[in-house]
């Protein structure tokens, strides 16, 4: 039996826009019928009391969505701040030094670390109005900035047991400017994967706007440490978001057809089906590339560790303490922000992910596959705010410089603090810029949802059926994929030593030939993702809610209880 499932959730009330603004307003979906349970389709799409704006279509300037480019800047992003702003990219400059392995160092053991870090904190605090100039500049500012609070925060070094642990503080030359900047884009005063990917490559011909046909990305801005891994990996994803524009031109165009939906309209829906996952194996492909182009282990012990946020100790971590930080910036930080920290001073962000995409999102929401906590997840991750103590949630503790032998880890730098019963994606909304965010609740409002109108046809058009099943056997295909691409980077690198060649950048000892054998214990079912859940079965439960979601499993070869 196919499960029932649930309406659209209508827009998240954690957001912080007006209560008059359209996304505010709840969706305004007729009384649910057998055909479509998530109410009757209507053209209507917000309850608008004379003051909201029909927004049923997805062609979308607004929503910082462009038809060449998808998630990606529709203009050039900026590679350097002039004038007043280039001292952030001098010290940028000094973190990362000119060649790989010559820069800054996690842990900062070294009298190098400690005088960058002085330098910082002797920087005055710049005045952010002419980044108003355009918004590749606001851009520009906040994937500086954010770098920097990372290079902050990651050299400095833990403090000894004896001392009382603080929150890690971030000079207010960085944290100002960035407290100003980040509302600005609708982001938290943390790196996210805008700041990484969106926001951070050249197409090939910098000089005219990217394009998915003729100027697709391919370069990299800003990295950590320099390494062509980290590069290719930030490429790799930037390159994802430009096969996903191709993706959401045919959503678009299906969703316009569902307004229609005469016989013309299902037969053009269902080739823009079969085209979807046609588009959706050409992400998985490019996801794929990965595996030849990033070297795992710098990227599990190099990269990722710059990429940890304030949460990344898990439910007792410290979190990150922005100075500066007055009543009125306060509450402007409280929109990524857990509700156990607001107003204190340890703020917990995460860090960034390629699941703070809005493409996969995006799909997964066109084709409704529901990604809800299960009641025991709900449990568990409630479980570990009230007793963080007794969780049984292992931390994130990417591998830093010390000889402590790491934990297992959940992410992309991800922490792993449990937030109630936000589910994955509610919690990743908040660390996407607010159109995209905004695109994402509106796709989720839309009046003429996709699968209510299949289950409707299913036995009519057949066709159509298949075709929609076939879109999420192909996002399947993706999770599948993905899932294999966590298994080398993360599980399979949380087993092993770093090799010579990666301790000598890390600036640990050698190891003995022994030493380097040994494996670690490490159970998989211990590894922890974000939002709590254990790391394999929250990515195997995104998969499965995939083929769930299908109008004939049977058909596709899938058995649903
Ligand atoms: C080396 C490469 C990658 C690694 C190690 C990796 C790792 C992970 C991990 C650990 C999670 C669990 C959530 C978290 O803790 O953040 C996750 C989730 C996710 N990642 Fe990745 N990822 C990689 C590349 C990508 C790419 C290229 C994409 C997009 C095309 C992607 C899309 C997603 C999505 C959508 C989720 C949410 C879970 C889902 O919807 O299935 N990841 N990833």
């Amino acid at each position: 039996m196919i499960p029932k499932i649930s309406p659209s959730p209508g827009p998240s009330t954690t957001h912080s826009l007006p209560p008059n603004h359209f996304l505010s307003l709840q969706p305004s979906f007729a009384q649910p019928t057998e055909n479509f349970p998530s109410g009757l389709p209507s053209t209507f799409s917000h309850e608008s009391n004379g003051q909201a704006p029909n927004t049923a279509s997805l062609a979308s300037a607004d929503f910082e969505v462009d038809v060449r480019t998808g998630f990606l800047p529709g203009s050039s992003n900026i590679q350097r701040l002039t004038g007043k702003y280039e001292i952030w990219e001098e010290a940028l400059d000094a973190a990362r030094g000119s060649t790989p392995g010559e820069g800054l160092i996690i842990g900062g053991q070294r009298e190098r670390e400690r005088l960058w870090r002085d330098g910082i904190d002797m920087m005055s605090i710049v005045d952010t109005t002419e980044l108003l100039v355009s918004l590749p500049h606001l851009r520009r500012a906040h994937v500086v900035l954010t770098f920097l609070a990372h290079f902050y925060v990651h050299t400095t070094p833990a403090p000894s047991v004896t001392v009382a642990k603080e929150p890690i503080p971030i000079p207010a030359c960085i944290s100002v400017p960035l407290l100003t900047v980040s509302p600005l884009l609708g982001l938290p005063p943390v790196l996210t994967y805008a700041d990484t990917v969106l926001y951070n490559f050249l197409p090939l011909n910098p000089a005219i706007a990217p394009s998915n046909k003729s100027n697709p990305p391919s370069e990299i801005i800003t990295t950590f440490t320099g390494t062509r891994s980290e590069e290719q990996f930030f490429l790799i994803s930037a390159l994802c978001e430009i096969a996903g524009a191709e993706a959401l031109r045919l959503m678009r165009q299906s969703l316009d057809e569902l307004f229609l939906a005469d016989e013309k309209a299902i037969r053009r829906l269902t080739v823009y089906l079969k085209k979807l996952a046609h588009q959706i194996d050409k992400i998985s492909e490019v996801t794929m590339t990965l595996m030849k182009e990033v070297d795992p282990e710098e990227f599990y012990h190099l990269i990722r560790p710059w990429f940890r946020g304030g949460d990344s100790d898990g439910p007792a971590s410290l979190g990150w303490n922005y100075l500066g930080l007055n009543e009125d910036v306060e509450n402007l930080t409280s929109i990524a922000e857990s509700s156990s920290t607001v107003g204190r001073k340890g703020k917990l962000f995460s860090g960034p992910s390629a699941g703070q995409s809005s493409l996969i999102h995006a799909i997964d929401i066109f084709l409704t596959v529901d990604h809800s906590p299960t009641a025991e997840e709900r449990e568990e991750a409630m479980n570990a705010i009230e007793h963080p103590d007794h969780s049984k949630i292992i931390v994130d503790s990417t591998p830093i410089n010390t000889e402590t032998p790491p934990a297992p880890n959940n992410g992309h730098g991800h922490g792993s603090a449990p937030k109630g019963e936000a589910t994955f994606v509610q919690r990743m909304l908040q660390y996407m810029p607010l159109p995209h965010r905004s695109f994402i609740l509106h796709l989720s409002t839309h009046p003429n949802p996709l699968r209510p109108l299949v289950v409707h046809y299913a036995h009519s058009h057949p066709a159509l059926a298949t075709a929609y099943d076939g879109a999420l056997e192909a996002l399947r295909r993706f999770r599948e994929k993905h899932m294999r691409v966590v298994s080398l980077f993360i599980i399979q690198q949380a087993r092993r030593q770093p090799s010579e060649r990666v301790r000598t950048i890390m600036g640990l000892e050698p190891l003995s030939e022994e030493e380097m054998a040994q494996q670690k214990e490490i159970d998989i079912n211990m590894i922890r993702g974000t939002g709590g859940s254990a790391l394999f079965t929250f990515l195997k439960r995104c998969r499965d809610n995939t083929t769930k979601a299908m109008v004939r499993p049977n058909a596709a070869g899938y058995e649903l209880q």
